[in-house]
C-alpha cells in the first residue's frame, strides 16, 4: 500500500474532531472523501500531508506512507515529501499564488527550491507542463499575473505546480468547486489524465459525490468527525448503507432525467 491511515484522531485546542478514521491507497488509485461541511474532510487531508493549523494536533493513529510513519517525520524530511512525493491542490490555487508576481517567476522559483535545475531549464520545463494540462500559449502565461486568469486557468496552474514532480500522492481538497460546472468537469478530466499516466494516486476531498462517483475508485463518507461508509465507489453508489449516504445520494441533482452519479 501506498498510504495506510489508521485509527487517525484530531483535535483542535483540545477538542476531537476527527475520531478513528481508517483508509488506505494504492499506487494510482483515488479516494474520494465526501460529507457535509465540518465533518472533518480538510482536517484529514492536512494531517496527512502535515500542515494542521497550529492549533490542531493529530492525538491518536498512524499515517504509513511508502511504509514509513508520517507522525514520526522530522521538519526536513516533511519539506523533502511536501511538492515532490506529495502535493496538494486547494479550492481555489490562484489563492496560493502571489497576486503581485508573474506566474513564471513564481513555478520557476519552486522548481528551483525543489531540484537542481538551472532558472533557464526551469522555465522551459514549467512551459511543458502548462501545455501538459491544456494551457494556450504557456509562453504568455508565465508573463502574466495571476489576477489576469480565469479561475479555471488559475487552477490548472495549480494543478501543474502540484505534477510538476510527479508526485506518489496527490490531496486535493474541493479542486473544481469554486468553478462552472462545465470547466469543472474539464478540469477534473485533465487532473486525471495527467495523475494516470503517471500512476499518481489522488484523495479528493469534495461536497459533490456526483464528481466523486465519477472521479474515485474508493469511498469514504464521513459525517462529524467519524466514517460513516467507506469501499469500493460502485457498491456504495448502487448499494448506499447508511441513511446519511442515502441522503447525499437523494440530494444529487438529476441532469436531463439521468443522476449525474449514474
Ligand atoms: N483552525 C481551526 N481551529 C478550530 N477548529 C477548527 C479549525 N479548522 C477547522 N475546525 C473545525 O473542525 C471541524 C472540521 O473542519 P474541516 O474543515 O475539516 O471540515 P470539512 O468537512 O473539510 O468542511 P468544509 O467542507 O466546509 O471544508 C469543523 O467543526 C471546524 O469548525
Amino acid at each position: 500500500m501506498l498510504l495506510e491511515v489508521s485509527e487517525l484522531s484530531v483535535s483542535y485546542a483540545e477538542r476531537a474532531i476527527v475520531r478513528d478514521v481508517n483508509l488506505s491507497l494504492a499506487e494510482g488509485e483515488v479516494l474520494a472523501i465526501v460529507g457535509e461541511s465540518g465533518s472533518g474532510k480538510t482536517t484529514v487531508i492536512r494531517a496527512i500531508m502535515g500542515c494542521l493549523p497550529h492549533e490542531g494536533r493529530v492525538s491518536g493513529g498512524r499515517i504509513l506512507f511508502e511504509g514509513k510513519n508520517l507522525l514520526e517525520n522530522t521538519p526536513d524530511e516533511w519539506s523533502r515529501l511536501c511538492g515532490t512525493k506529495a502535493a496538494m491542490v486547494f479550492q481555489d490555487s490562484g489563492s496560493m499564488l502571489d497576486p503581485i508576481r508573474r506566474i513564471g517567476s513564481q513555478f520557476i522559483e519552486y522548481i528551483c527550491e525543489h531540484s537542481p535545475m538551472t532558472k533557464r531549464e526551469a522555465a522551459r520545463a514549467a512551459e511543458d507542463m502548462l501545455r501538459k494540462m491544456h494551457l494556450p500559449n504557456p509562453e504568455n502565461i508565465m508573463k502574466g499575473y495571476p489576477f489576469e486568469l480565469s479561475g479555471g486557468m488559475r487552477q490548472r496552474v495549480g494543478v501543474a505546480m502540484a505534477m510538476f514532480f510527479t508526485p506518489r500522492l496527490l490531496l486535493a481538497d474541493e479542486p473544481t468547486s469554486a468553478l462552472d460546472v462545465t470547466t469543472q468537469a474539464q478540469v477534473v478530466k485533465e487532473m486525471m489524465e495527467i495523475c494516470q499516466k503517471d500512476k499518481t494516486a489522488i484523495i479528493i476531498v469534495t461536497h459533490n459525490i456526483g464528481v466523486a462517483a465519477y472521479m474515485s475508485d474508493k469511498l469514504v463518507v464521513m459525517q462529524e468527525g467519524r466514517i460513516v461508509e467507506s469501499g469500493e465507489t460502485d457498491d456504495i453508489i448502487a448499494r448506499p448503507q447508511s441513511a446519511y449516504t442515502k441522503e447525499l445520494l437523494d440530494a444529487v441533482p438529476q441532469v436531463g432525467g439521468e443522476r449525474y452519479v449514474g
